[in-house]
């Protein structure tokens, strides 16, 4: 198992950054009844590891038992049968999924299928009657509609049902849903709780880190805890006992879009444009999500430009990441930009 996953806590009491978002969490959940939830911050920081704290919380260490399950939805939609397929994880008292994940078919999701699982309500051990809580990932991806949609059903159904939701930006959230939910920011920790957490993983694994190792692992990551857990794994396989003057490798597919700049920086013709296009292919199939290889490109050829060309790089790159979301096909949007 990745450190990242092995060393995630598993409840409110053991987090060691987000400690008084933790607590507050904690006093909600025991002391009153949960309101809707909007989880939302940078990615990689602890948003999902307090969602399933919080679960745990909420319904014991039984929430952690779910089963993954695909399924073909049949939805009526007037005139026409639409087939959706959608992943979810289920457990006893709660249901996740992603519900963007249906594409410009996300309406229906919402419409149909969550509806559903918000009527049912469950009875709990002690015969009263309880709530299911639905977690709903990236719901700053979906569509307009399937957001007023969420807001109906988080009305109606708000006596069975409690939403948990979870995105990187909640401006992309409407202001509807955000002001039914009780927002938590998830804020991207300090330097010094980064080091923190290396440093209780250390001890754990038995490791000698050298003094200063863990905060030049910190610096690199961008204030991203994923990101540092998963740099410190690498440096610990790639050589061990750690000295330190030791390289902390960049992650392999920045540099590979390091590359694609430099590629762009050299040669601006169609047969590069072509060779190009093949290595964004690559970053695509090994499930770099197109965003973020359009905002590192992006970072990368500025580091590279005339100061003038800057502003007009930067304006284009925009513009087409823009069309991206609005779109289906990231390869196209991507291309326009190189
Ligand atoms: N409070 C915490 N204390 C210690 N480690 C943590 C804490 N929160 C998260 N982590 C570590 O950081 C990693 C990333 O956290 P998590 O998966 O919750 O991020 P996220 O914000 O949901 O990311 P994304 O938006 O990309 O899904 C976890 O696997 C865990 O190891």
């Amino acid at each position: 198992m990745l450190w990242v996953d092995k060393y995630r806590p598993k409840t409110l009491d053991k987090m060691i950054v987000h400690e008084d978002v933790a607590q507050n969490l904690k006093k909600l959940v025991t002391e009153q009844d949960c309101p809707h939830l909007l989880f939302y911050g940078p990615s990689g920081n602890g948003k999902k590891t307090l969602i399933m704290a919080v679960l745990r919380q909420m319904f014991g260490a039984g929430a952690e038992k779910v089963k993954v399950e695909t399924k073909t939805w049949k939805i009526d939609a007037g005139s026409r049968t639409i087939d959706v397929e959608l992943t979810t994880l289920s457990g006893t008292h709660h249901v996740e999924m992603n519900p963007s994940d249906a594409g410009f078919q996300d309406r229906y999701v919402v419409q149909e299928i969550i509806k559903e699982m918000a009527k049912n309500r469950p009875i709990d051990t002690k015969g009263k009657k309880g709530y299911k809580v639905l977690v709903l990932n990236e719901v700053d991806k979906l569509s307009r509609e399937a957001q007023h949609s969420l807001r109906r059903t988080m009305e109606k159904y708000s006596a069975s049902c409690r939403l948990i939701l979870c995105c990187n930006s909640s401006s992309k959230v409407t202001e509807a849903v955000r002001s039914r939910c009780l927002n938590v920011r998830i804020n991207a920790p300090t330097e010094e709780q980064i080091v923190r957490v290396l440093e209780f993983i250390g001890k754990k694994e038995g490791l000698q880190v050298p003094p200063g190792f863990a905060s030049r692992i910190a610096s690199q990551s961008n204030r991203s805890l994923r990101r540092a857990i998963l740099l410190f794994e690498t440096c610990r396989v790639q050589q061990y006992p750690f000295t330190s003057s030791q390289v902390i490798p960049p992650m392999d597919w920045e540099q590979y879009i390091s590359e694609i700049a430099s590629d762009i920086m050299q040669e601006q013709s169609p047969k590069r444009l072509f060779a190009v296009r093949g290595k964004l292919y690559e970053l695509l199939i090994n499930c770099i999500p197109p965003v973020i290889i359009l905002k590192r490109l992006l970072s990368e050829l500025l580091k590279k430009l005339d100061a003038e060309l800057k502003h007009e790089v930067c304006h284009w790159a925009a513009y087409y990441e823009h069309r991206m979301r609005l779109g289906q096909k990231a390869i196209f949007h991507m291309e326009a930009v190189v």
